[in-house]
């Protein structure tokens, strides 16, 4: 009987917290062979034994070597904008795990991917329970014009606001200009809130959505979109308890993108 071919990938940050969780969850299902790491310092690495694949410290040479069918890249913000064009010019999908990048360059990465005939996934939260979070707050930016987002992570998270807040402001935004049909209850929800330099405390203004960033050791992963009207608060909270939280849905990442084209921008585009 023929094998089924493995989805190749690669773990960019492999020396982190999210690289790590992520080997033992592609080392646990048979769809995927991890063929290479991306570290810090690939001779150190080397040395301390702990990785069953070829070790890089140089994301060409590791494109050039390994040829993986997928990068799953979570190092940070800085690193990863780089390496994901450097992947979609050698013709590898890229699973972008990382957060801190702009609109800018997920619209260039969505032009290269298609331009290479390839796919690529750029989802902020890989967590299921995140997702409907911010799908329930984009349904709840219908029918309330205030909201303000706050999301809490670990002391060692280097990027704020973080990923997700940004992808849920977004999505607010386009559910509340949509239903309404007035681009003006924007402008008014906007207008009504001092988010502004002067004004630190008030949050960064996001799509007109204040976010209020906490850092803090002894959390994961926490965000609260807390909307106001007339009398009544609607709170909608998630809580990521455990990294483990984002291995399903990272896998479905490396697993469907080979059969997307272009950049897709947010796991939800897979999920309905
Ligand atoms: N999409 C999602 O669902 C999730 C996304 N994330 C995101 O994933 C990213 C990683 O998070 P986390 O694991 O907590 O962070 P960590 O700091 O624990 O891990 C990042 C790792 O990447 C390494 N790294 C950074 N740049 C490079 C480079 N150029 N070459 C090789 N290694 C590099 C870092 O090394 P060094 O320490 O030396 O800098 C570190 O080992 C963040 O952007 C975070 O926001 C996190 C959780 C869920
Ligand atoms: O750094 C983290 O931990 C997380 N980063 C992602 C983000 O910036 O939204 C996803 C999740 O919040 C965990």
């Amino acid at each position: 009987m023929a094998s089924r071919h493995r989805i190749t990938v690669a773990v960019a940050g492999a020396g982190g917290k999210m690289g790590s969780e992520a080997l033992r969850a592609l080392a646990a299902d048979d769809r995927f062979d991890t063929v290479a790491v991306l570290v810090r310092d690939a001779g150190q690495a080397q040395a301390s034994g702990q990785y069953t694949c070829p070790v890089y410290d140089d994301p060409e040479r590791l494109l050039m070597e390994a040829h993986p069918d997928v990068w799953l890249d979570f190092t940070d913000a800085r690193s990863v904008v780089h390496h994901v064009d450097r992947c979609i010019a050698f013709g590898v999908s890229p699973v972008v795990g990382a957060t801190g990048y702009t609109p800018e360059d997920v619209a260039r990465w969505n032009e290269a991917c298609l331009r290479q005939g390839i796919g690529g996934i750029a989802a902020p939260n890989f967590a299921i329970g995140a997702l409907l979070m911010m799908r329930f707050a984009a349904e709840a930016a219908r029918f309330f014009t205030r909201a303000e987002i706050i999301e809490m992570h670990h002391d060692g998270k280097k990027d704020a606001p973080s990923g997700t807040a940004r992808r849920t402001a977004e999505q607010m935004a386009a559910h509340r200009e949509d239903a309404a049909g007035d681009p003006a209850a924007h402008r008014v929800s906007a207008a009504g809130i001092t988010v502004t330099d002067a004004a630190p405390a008030r949050g960064w203004s996001y799509q007109g959505v204040p976010i209020h960033s906490v850092r803090l050791p002894g959390l994961v992963a926490h965000q609260e979109v807390i909307f106001g009207g007339a009398g009544e608060v609607l709170t909608i909270r998630h809580d990521s308890l455990s990294r483990t939280s984002f291995m399903p849905g990272a896998l479905l990442a490396c697993a469907r993108v080979r059969e997307v084209r272009g950049m897709v921008y947010g796991l939800e585009h897979l999920l309905w």
